[in-house]
């Protein structure tokens, strides 16, 4: 799996972040065993969900499956794999305290309170009272976060519609431009016939950049001189696009958000314009957002969504950022689809969204 070790590799600073945090919170107050000791409960779990799975027999799915020289792994095999350590491993019993320093870790990766609050609990759900590793945490973790972002994880959807119209808004410096680019080469790549429309005219280094991404990907870029009306623009590009019978039309947009009022206005004429020549449209409006806003990505999706008819995200710098956490609070709170992830610069550095791959990076989990 080429792309989890790449999405670990860069996603370093989110995961040793969350790593270290949780090694610290095992170490203190943990204990250490012999090796392949028995993990069973201490003490019985809570009565209230006597059905539970044993974190111990069960393992959190996030976690690779045995190798097949093993297909049937017993109950109990892989976690034994996962906590054996050479020397002892240190266990910690799973209690309030430490569901505490779990949830302060939690937000301060940016997972947000409500999501920390809710990812902690159903954590230690049935497993209260028995000890943990880090290993085992870090499983447990990933699990839970798998669990949360599985519903969103949706790839761009492709409609057999002609041209299919697809409005991308986002702040500036969000990495509109970037991601057009990167998905214009990617369907260019799958044999789509696509055409980009510059509709940020009010700046022309938005347009120059959005031609080198059009360059790079081998599509035409539809511009129109600085202080053109982008709904003229887009309504000139929707023409094109269907006359050349373009499979997607991709629409740039304008991110300032200083003027909400304006930008609203603008967007609106943008959309009302293209559905005279297809009422459909805008098939799909693509929010772009900055993972290294950290929570401010909340706030962005609740203005576009007043601002626009948001039908999915796309979360970019994903790399080097220590914020990753912020797409489970996002998942969490409006459950839009994420569509695809941007984890660098470069022309191939996007990548479908796959929620196990990104739960194992962010939890730290071995992939
Ligand atoms: N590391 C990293 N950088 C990215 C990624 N996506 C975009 N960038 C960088 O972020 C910066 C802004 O990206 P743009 O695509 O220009 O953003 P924009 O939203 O179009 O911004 P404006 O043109 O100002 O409206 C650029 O320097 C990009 O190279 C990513 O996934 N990872």
């Amino acid at each position: 799996m080429a792309f989890f070790k790449k999405l670990r590799d860069r996603m370093f600073k989110s995961s040793s972040k969350l790593e270290e945090g949780l090694e610290a919170i095992v170490d203190e107050g943990g204990e250490e065993t012999p090796p392949e000791a028995d993990i069973a409960p201490e003490t019985a779990p809570e009565p209230a969900a006597p059905a539970a799975p044993d974190p111990v027999s069960e393992p959190a799915p996030a976690v690779e499956p045995a190798p097949a020289a093993e297909p049937a792994p017993q109950p109990g095999l892989i976690s034994r794999v996962l906590g054996r350590r050479d020397g002892p491993v240190k266990r910690r019993v799973l209690d309030d305290d430490m569901l505490e320093s779990l949830e302060e870790l939690l937000i301060t990766a940016d997972m947000g309170v409500d999501t920390a609050l809710r990812v902690t609990a159903n954590m230690a759900e049935g497993r209260l009272g028995r000890r943990v590793s880090v290993d085992e945490i870090k499983g447990l973790l990933a699990a839970e976060i798998a669990r949360i972002m599985e519903p969103v994880a949706k790839p761009l959807p492709l409609y057999p519609k002609r041209p299919q119209v697809v409005l991308v808004v986002g702040v500036n410096g969000s990495g509109k431009t970037t991601t057009i680019g990167k998905l214009a080469s990617q369907f260019k790549a799958a044999g789509k016939n696509v055409v980009i429309a510059a509709g940020d005219t009010f700046r022309a280094a938005a347009v120059e950049q959005l031609q080198v991404w059009g360059d790079r990907a081998g599509v035409p870029v539809l511009t129109a001189p600085e202080g053109t009306d982008p709904a003229s623009l887009a309504f000139d590009a929707m023409t094109r696009a269907q006359d050349d019978g373009a499979d997607l039309l991709m629409i740039d947009t304008a991110g300032r958000l200083q003027n909400r009022a304006d930008l609203m206005e603008e967007l609106s004429k943008i959309v009302r314009v293209i559905r005279k020549k297809d009422p459909d449209a805008p098939h799909n409006t693509l929010l772009v957002l900055d993972a290294t806003t950290g929570q401010n990505a909340m706030n962005q999706v609740e203005i576009f969504q007043k601002l626009a008819d948001v039908s999915g995200l796309v979360m970019t710098k994903l790399d080097g950022t220590a914020k990753g956490g912020v797409l489970v609070a996002l998942a969490d709170k409006f459950g839009l689809p994420i569509h695809a992830i941007g984890v660098g610069e470069q022309i191939d550095d996007l990548a479908p969204f796959d929620p196990e791959d990104f739960a194992k990076a962010l939890a730290g989990v071995d992939g």
